[in-house]
C-alpha cells in the first residue's frame, strides 16, 4: 500500500530551473512537484482509490490523501506554496470546492490549472466541463482544451481576512469567506438534503433539494429578505423560500442546468412562496422554474448583497458546505479558474 502522503518523483531525473522549480531533464511531465492531485478516499462510492492513484502516478501527480473535512484546502493551498503548476481535486463536489478554496486562499489563480476528477455520486460540475470519468479526466488533462472559467465567492459575518484562519479550526458560524464552483442556495432548501433521493438528485441536481423542500413544508410562508445587486438596477425584496445563486449551475429553464461559467455573472433564482402545483418529478421541475412561472423570480448578475430582514438567520450550502448567516454579499472572480475541458463543454449552453 503507498501511504498517503506518497510518490515524490526521483530527483535524479530532475534539474533545477531558474526559478528552483524542478523539472524533468527528458523535458517530459513536469515533474511531481508540478503536479498534485488531492483524493478524498472515501467520496462517493469509494471505489476509485485504486484507480485513481494508478493514473495520477503515470501522468506524473503527486497524491495527497484527505482524512477529514478541511485537508483538501490546506493541501491545495500547501501545494501552490510548493510551485505546483497545476493541482487536480479527485472527489464529489465538495472536494472540488475545498480544493479551489485552497487554491484562492494561496493566492495561486495566476499559477495554477485546476483539474477535475470525478470520483462523487453526481459529479455535476464535473459534467458540466466535459468530463465523463476518471479515465477521462486524465486524457483531458494532457490533451482537452482549457478555459478560464468564474468563480463565485460568497463573504459573510466578519472581516478577518481567511487566509489567517486555520481551515480545521473554522467555525462557520463566526464568518468569512468561501469560494464556490456550482453554487451558492440559501433558506429551507439548504436543509432538505437528506430528503432527497438519489435518483431525484441525478435527474435534476439541485432543483431537487428545492422539490423535496417544497413537498416536505406545508405551513411555510417565507423569510422577509432584501436582495440588491449594488446599483445595477436588479433588486428584490419580499418573502422568499429559497434562493439560489449560481455560477457553474443554474436552476433548469428547459431542463437545462448548466450556466454560463465564462460571463461573470450570477444566474440568480428566488423562490417566492410555496407553489400549489404538485411538487412530483421533471415536469413538476419544469413547471416550478419554468420563465412563466409567477413565483419565481431571475436575476444576471456579478454581485449581489443578500439581507434576512426578519431578524433570523438562513443556512446556505455552498457546494454542499453550510454556513449560516443574516446578511452576506456574493461576487463572481470573472475569468480566474483555468481548467482543462472535454469536448462536451459548452461555453455558451444558451447558444444553441
Ligand atoms: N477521508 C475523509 N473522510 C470523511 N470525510 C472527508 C474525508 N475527506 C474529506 N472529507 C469531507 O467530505 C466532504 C464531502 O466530500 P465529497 O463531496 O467530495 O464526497 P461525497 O459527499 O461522497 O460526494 P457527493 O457530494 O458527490 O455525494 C468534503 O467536503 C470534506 O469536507
Amino acid at each position: 500500500m503507498p501511504s498517503p502522503e506518497n510518490l515524490r518523483s526521483d530527483t535524479s531525473t530532475t534539474r533545477n530551473r531558474t526559478d528552483g522549480r524542478r523539472v524533468r531533464a527528458d523535458g517530459g511531465h513536469p515533474t511531481h512537484s508540478d503536479r498534485m492531485l488531492i483524493l478524498h478516499p472515501e467520496s462517493g462510492n469509494g471505489d476509485h482509490d485504486h484507480e485513481v492513484r494508478r493514473l495520477a502516478t503515470e501522468h506524473g501527480f503527486s497524491i495527497r490523501e484527505t482524512d477529514d473535512a478541511g485537508d483538501a484546502i490546506r493541501f491545495a493551498a500547501d501545494a501552490v506554496d510548493d510551485g505546483a503548476e497545476f493541482v487536480a481535486a479527485a472527489g464529489g463536489d465538495g472536494t472540488l470546492n475545498e480544493v479551489i478554496e485552497g487554491i484562492r486562499r494561496a493566492d495561486g489563480f495566476e499559477q495554477v490549472t485546476f483539474g477535475v476528477v470525478p470520483c462523487g455520486t453526481g459529479n455535476n460540475f464535473a459534467e458540466n466541463v466535459g468530463i465523463e470519468s476518471i479515465e477521462h479526466a486524465f486524457e483531458v488533462f494532457e490533451s482537452g482544451g482549457r478555459r478560464r472559467i468564474d468563480l463565485g465567492v460568497v463573504h459573510w459575518g466578519t472581516d478577518e481576512p481567511s487566509w489567517a484562519r486555520d481551515p480545521s479550526e473554522e467555525d462557520p458560524s463566526a464568518g468569512g469567506t468561501r469560494a464556490f464552483l456550482n453554487s451558492c442556495v440559501g433558506g429551507f432548501t439548504a436543509e432538505a438534503s437528506d430528503e432527497t433521493s438519489s435518483d431525484l438528485k441525478e435527474r435534476l441536481g439541485v432543483a431537487a433539494y428545492v422539490l423535496s423542500t417544497l413537498r416536505v413544508m406545508t405551513d411555510f410562508d417565507g423569510i422577509r429578505m432584501h436582495i440588491d445587486t449594488h446599483g445595477r438596477e436588479q433588486q428584490w425584496s419580499g418573502d422568499a423560500v429559497s434562493v439560489l445563486i449560481g455560477n457553474g449551475r443554474r436552476f433548469p429553464v428547459e431542463g437545462r442546468t448548466q450556466a454560463d461559467m465564462e460571463d461573470g455573472r450570477l444566474d440568480v433564482t428566488i423562490v417566492e412562496e410555496r407553489p400549489t402545483i404538485d411538487l412530483v418529478g421533471q415536469a413538476a421541475a419544469s413547471r416550478l422554474f419554468g420563465r412563466d412561472t409567477e413565483h419565481i423570480n431571475r436575476l444576471k448578475t456579478p454581485a449581489l448583497q443578500l439581507d434576512v430582514l426578519s431578524g433570523e438567520t438562513l443556512r446556505f450550502s455552498l457546494d454542499g458546505e453550510m454556513i449560516e448567516t443574516a446578511s452576506l454579499t456574493v461576487e463572481t472572480l470573472e475569468g480566474v479558474v483555468e481548467l482543462p475541458v472535454g469536448d462536451a463543454y459548452e461555453p455558451d449552453p444558451d447558444d444553441d
